[in-house]
């Protein structure tokens, strides 16, 4: 950041250099100054030192400085916020302590259980308040006065404007922005704006996370920090070394063939493909499903319940392939993750980091495939433009794939008549607010098919290709 980009336009942020290649993290948790307990609950997790981030954020943030940390996905970033702010809560136990900001609703359960691990067994209290979920239930969490609130900015206002007694004024010393650059995006614009008029200016810390930053000024303005020190662990945009990339370009009408294709040799791997629209991520699970894959969508137009009961089929292994929109492109944690499939490329080259983010974490690896058809040369190159590097091509075997050609077809054709009638059934709808169409979504076992590798091309004998 320049002095240009600086906060409350005449504050530089002091750069904390990264310590580059060599640069082995060789300190402790102790060592960056934090308690015992919190130091054993890193323990109780595994976490054996800390992560290049969390060693050069934690100190200034036991420190109290503004923070704005930059570090590739699945570097743990989350650490890096939960525990300075679960230090400074023991250090002052006070309720409605710290408020987390996050852009999506899995995210937010997921923070929130992370600070229960961290913090839970040190009788901190967290509560996640998000959209689709009942206000009463978590009126009454909030009456109970929590600690640490992890939110959803729409529902939060929601909350501040209609819970009874409920305020943030008096007590709140801590804001995080995780996912920063989203949270700063226009579309949380007024959520946040009246948030931030709802909780105290003065004395309050302020972190803003993510994996790439908005370098707009008037944006990082908007978070109000105070002489913040920016962390960045990479000086450009990366993805971690142990993730494999590659692209494929393949005319629009063979996407779900080669998709199947790929699928199909990969098996054993579980993977999330992203689709930009809802009905995509649909119309795919379908057509796979179709093919005995155990495919499951996740997308905004699910009920919360389904959309939680999706990632909690794809966490567990009962379904391997999770078909998302980017809904779960940002910050999810689901270790098992092998394969990233963008079958729609990214509209935003940002969020080709933060999807293909979703495999390789915390020291794995794992492989990303992005689907260029004609039409996404120019966004494909803008990727490319932006991570620094020209990707191999994936390599497939044309032959084999067309020998997919009639069953996909089929599949595609059988997904296409039942979406149909998802839709029919809606418009004739006794129930649904919006378009709900995802949770008409059969997800019950004798929909699910066998997990049988398709017939019809190559050997049945491979090995699990990673
Ligand atoms: N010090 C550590 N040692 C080992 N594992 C860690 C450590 N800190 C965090 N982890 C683990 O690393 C994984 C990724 O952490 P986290 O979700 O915080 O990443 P992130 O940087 O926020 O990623 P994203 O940018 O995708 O949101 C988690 O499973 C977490 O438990």
């Amino acid at each position: 950041m320049s002095s240009s980009e600086s906060d409350n336009g005449n504050e530089v942020p002091e750069e904390v250099p990264s310590d580059g290649e060599d640069n082995k993290v060789t300190k402790t948790f102790h060592d960056l100054g934090l308690v015992d307990a919190l130091c054993e609950n890193c323990e109780k997790l595994g976490w054996k030192k800390p992560s290049k981030i969390q060693a050069e954020a934690i100190p200034l943030a036991l420190e109290g400085r503004d923070i704005i940390g930059l570090a590739e996905t699945g570097s743990g970033k989350t650490g890096a916020f939960a525990l300075p702010i679960l230090q400074a809560l023991l250090e002052t136990p006070t309720r409605l302590f710290a408020l987390i900001l996050t852009p999506t609703r899995e995210l937010a359960y997921q923070i929130g259980e992370q600070f229960d691990k961290l913090g839970g067994s040190l009788g901190v209290k967290t509560c996640v308040l998000v959209g689709g979920m009942d206000m009463v239930e978590q009126s009454v969490l909030l009456g109970k006065m929590p600690h640490i609130i992890v939110a959803t900015p729409g529902r939060l206002m929601d909350h501040l404007q209609n819970t009874k007694g409920f305020t943030l004024k008096r007590s709140l010393k801590y804001l995080v922005m995780d996912e920063a650059d989203r949270i700063l995006n226009m579309d949380f614009e007024k959520e946040v704006n009246q948030i931030l008029a709802n909780i105290p200016r003065e004395g309050r810390r302020n972190m803003l996370f993510s994996a790439t930053m908005t370098k707009k000024v008037v944006k990082l303005q908007r978070a109000s920090l105070s002489d913040p020190v920016k962390v960045e662990v990479n000086s450009k945009y990366q993805t971690v070394d142990k993730l494999h990339q590659y692209y494929l370009f393949i005319p629009l009408k063979f996407k779900e063939l080669y998709l199947v294709h790929i699928i199909n040799e990969m098996q054993g791997n579980s993977f999330i493909i992203f689709c930009s629209t809802c009905n995509g991520t649909l119309k795919l699970a379908l057509m796979l499903r179709n093919l005995g894959m155990a495919a499951i969508p996740l997308n905004g137009h699910m009920s919360q319940n389904k959309r939680l009961g999706a990632l909690n089929k794809f966490k567990s292994k009962s379904r391997s392939i999770l078909i998302a929109t980017d809904v779960a492109s940002r910050g999810l944690d689901i270790p098992h993750v092998d394969v990233v499939i963008n079958f729609d490329i990214p509209t935003h080259s940002k969020d080709y980091i933060h999807r293909v983010g979703r495999t390789a974490r915390a020291g794995r690896s794992g492989k990303a495939i992005t689907f260029v058809s004609q039409y996404d040369v120019e966004l494909y190159q803008r990727i490319e433009q932006l991570i620094g590097k020209k990707l191999p091509k994936f390599q497939t075997e044309e032959n084999e794939v067309m020998t997919f050609q009639d069953r996909v077809n089929e599949a595609t054709r059988m997904a296409k008549m039942e979406l149909k009638d998802m839709e029919e059934r809606k418009k004739g709808g006794k129930r649904r607010k919006r378009g709900e169409a995802g949770d008409d979504f059969d997800d019950s076992e004798q929909f699910i098919g066998v997990r049988k590798r398709v017939k019809g091309g190559g050997d049945g004998n491979r090995k699990k290709r990673r």
